[in-house]
C-alpha cells in the first residue's frame, strides 16, 4: 500500500489522483486512442502521444513491434505486463495499462509533457549539476522501488527512459517487468550506442549493479553534452566546458577530431578499456566521486544502490532547493 512507503504528502497525493483517474478507463483498446502526436521513434518501438477519447486523458502510448510472436507468448507478456499496474511510486511513471493489437504490444503510460532526457539534451546542449543531482537521487528512488517492492531490475537506464514534467517529477520508465518480453527482445538490439555494463556486454550474469553503470555513464554524457566513449580528449572537453560565451560557436569548430567508433568497437572499448572518468574543473568533487563510483568496470568494486544514496552528493542533492520546474520549462518551452 503507499502507506508503507515513505513518501511525502504531496508525492502521495499526486498518486491518488492519478490512481482514481485510471479507474475511470477499463479495458484500454485501439479504438479508444485518438493520435495527437509523435513523441519519439526509438528502435525498440515508437512512442505516441494520445487521448483516450472516453476519459479525456493525455497518454503515451508505446508499441513494440514483435513479429512473430505465437499467441500464448503474446498473452504471456500482456499478463506479466499487468505487475505494472502495481508499480506506484514518485518516480516511476505511471501504467494505464496494456493491450495487444495488430501485431504490436501497446503500453499506454502517463504523459510527461518536458518529455525524455535525451530530448532534453539535444535542445539544451548540457544539464546543470544541480538538475543532474536531484535527477540521479530520484532515478535511484526508482530503482531501489523496483528492486526491493518488485524484485524488478530496470535494464535499460539511459537518458531516453528518464522523463520529466513541468511540475518538476522526474520518473524512470521502460524497465524489464515483463521476463518473457525482455527475452522476446533480447536480440532486437540495433542502435549505435550503449550504456550497458562490461559484465553484460560479456553475457555474464547482471543485477542491478549494471544500472548502476549505465546511471554513472548516462550522468557523464548528460554533464558533458556528449556520448561520453570514447571519452573526449581534455582540450575537447575544455573548449565545451569552460564557460566562456562561445563555447557553443567553437564546439561547432571543434567537432570531433577522430572518426566515430563502429558499434563493435565502442562495444570493445567498454569491455577492455578504463572508465570513463568525469574530469573537468566545473564539476564539485562529491559529482566526481559518484560518478567514479558507479563507473567501476568489476560490478563488486561498483557502489550498491544503498552507497550511492548515501554519498555526499546525493545527501545534498536531498536537501537542496533546486527549481526542476522552471529549468524544464525554460528548456522545453513548455508553459509553467
Ligand atoms: C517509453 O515511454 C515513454 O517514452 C514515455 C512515457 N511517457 C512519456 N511522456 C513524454 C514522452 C515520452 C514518454
Amino acid at each position: 500500500t503507499l502507506e508503507e512507503l515513505e513518501m511525502d504528502e504531496n508525492a502521495r497525493k499526486r498518486i491518488k489522483v492519478f490512481l482514481n483517474q485510471k479507474e475511470k478507463i477499463g479495458e484500454l483498446s485501439d479504438e479508444d486512442l485518438e493520435r495527437l502526436d509523435e513523441l519519439g521513434s526509438g528502435i525498440s518501438g515508437a512512442v505516441m502521444k494520445v487521448r483516450h477519447t472516453p476519459t479525456q486523458l493525455i497518454m503515451a502510448r508505446k508499441l513494440i513491434h514483435l513479429i512473430p510472436l505465437k499467441p500464448a507468448i503474446k498473452k504471456q507478456i500482456i499478463r506479466e505486463l499487468k505487475v505494472l499496474h502495481e508499480c506506484n511510486f514518485p518516480h516511476i511513471v505511471g501504467f494505464y495499462g496494456a493491450f495487444y493489437s495488430d501485431g504490436d504490444i501497446n503500453i499506454c503510460t502517463e504523459y510527461m509533457d518536458g518529455g525524455s532526457l535525451d530530448t532534453i539534451l539535444r535542445r539544451s546542449g548540457r544539464i546543470p549539476e544541480p538538475i543532474l543531482a536531484k535527477i540521479t537521487s530520484a532515478v535511484l528512488k526508482g530503482l531501489s522501488y523496483l528492486r526491493d517492492k518488485h524484485a524488478i531490475i530496470h535494464r535499460s537506464i539511459k537518458p531516453s527512459n528518464i522523463l520529466v514534467n513541468s511540475s518538476g517529477e522526474i520518473k524512470i520508465c521502460d524497465f524489464g517487468v515483463s521476463g518473457q518480453l525482455v527475452s522476446s527482445m533480447a536480440n532486437t538490439f540495433v542502435g549505435t550506442r550503449s550504456y550497458m555494463s562490461p559484465e553484460r556486454l560479456q553475457g555474464e550474469p547482471y543485477s542491478v549493479q549494471s544500472d548502476i553503470w549505465s546511471l554513472g555513464l548516462s550522468l557523464v554524457e548528460m554533464a558533458i553534452g556528449m556520448y561520453p566513449i570514447p571519452p573526449p580528449d581534455q582540450k575537447t572537453l575544455d573548449m565545451i566546458l569552460d564557460d566562456n560565451d562561445d563555447s557553443s560557436l567553437r564546439q561547432n569548430v571543434i567537432g570531433p577530431t577522430s572518426k566515430p567508433l563502429t558499434i563493435f568497437e565502442l562495444l570493445n572499448y567498454v569491455v577492455t578499456e578504463p572508465p570513463t572518468k568525469l574530469k573537468h574543473k566545473s564539476f564539485s568533487d562529491d559529482f566526481k566521486l559518484f560518478v567514479d563510483r558507479c563507473l567501476r568496470k568489476n560490478p563488486d568494486e561498483r557502489a550498491d544502490l544503498k552507497t550511492l544514496m548515501n554519498q555526499e552528493w546525493i545527501r545534498k542533492a536531498d536537501l537542496a532547493d533546486v527549481d526542476v520546474a522552471g529549468w524544464v520549462c525554460k528548456t522545453m518551452d513548455v508553459p509553467p
